[in-house]
């Protein structure tokens, strides 16, 4: 994403009387460290109001204590839903977003979202994603699991969906490799975001708080 500059003058959605939605998903990369400066670094911007959905896989990268916003799991899905009349945790964050940023993307999901599975609470909000609104993806993987072909294929049928791609970086990766496969740095991805910063469109009342 160019002209993303820390000076970038991002619409400032409080004095206008909006809160921006941002859901951020977070997946099994040990990039998922990074999601509590994440999210405190969306958190700065005015008018934006975060929450953030995490598989499984995720939740052994990072202590949700050091996340100061609501993290949603699987677990949730089921709690919230008994009997037909209770509303469906997926759709409900998918009317309540105005953006998602899956960062970071594994290789895992990327694949599943590329065949559209849907096997749990974020592929289900992504498998149901309205894509007039913007969709921003963090790929991060080993660089072996990045130079595969297939990685290059499911990437171009996610940008074909409409999803924006945040590129990953060359770094020495914690498994001692070097090369592509690091997430894209929180400063970038929070920049992205800031792109996509405008009037939330007219919206049905999502019933999650
Ligand atoms: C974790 C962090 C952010 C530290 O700088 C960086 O290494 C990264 O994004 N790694 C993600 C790639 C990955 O999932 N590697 C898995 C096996 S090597």
């Amino acid at each position: 994403p160019i002209g993303c500059t820390s000076v970038s003058p991002a619409l400032n959605l409080s004095s206008a009387g909006f809160t921006f939605r941002v859901l951020v998903g977070v997946t099994g990369s040990v990039a998922a460290l990074k999601l509590p400066l994440l999210v405190s670094q969306l958190l700065e911007i005015p008018g934006v109001d975060v929450r953030v959905v995490t598989t499984d896989h995720a939740s052994h990268f990072y202590n949700v204590p050091e996340v100061p916003v609501r993290v949603y799991t699987d677990r949730d899905e089921w709690e919230m839903w008994k009997t037909r009349s209770d509303p469906v945790l997926h759709i409900e964050l998918r009317r309540w977003a105005d953006l998602l940023v899956i960062a970071p993307l594994d290789a895992n999901t990327l694949g599943k979202i590329a065949s559209g599975i849907c096997d749990n609470l974020l592929t289900c909000i992504i498998r149901a994603w309205d894509t007039s609104r913007p969709l921003l993806f963090c790929p991060a993987m080993n660089t072996a699991m990045w130079q595969h072909p297939i990685t290059a294929q499911q990437v171009a049928t996610l940008q074909g969906f409409g999803y924006v791609e945040i590129p990953c970086i060359s770094k020495k990766l914690v498994c001692g490799d070097e090369g592509k496969g690091a997430m894209a740095e929180v400063s970038t991805i929070v920049c992205a975001v800031k792109q996509y910063l405008q009037r939330p469109a007219e919206k049905t009342a999502a019933q999650v708080d």
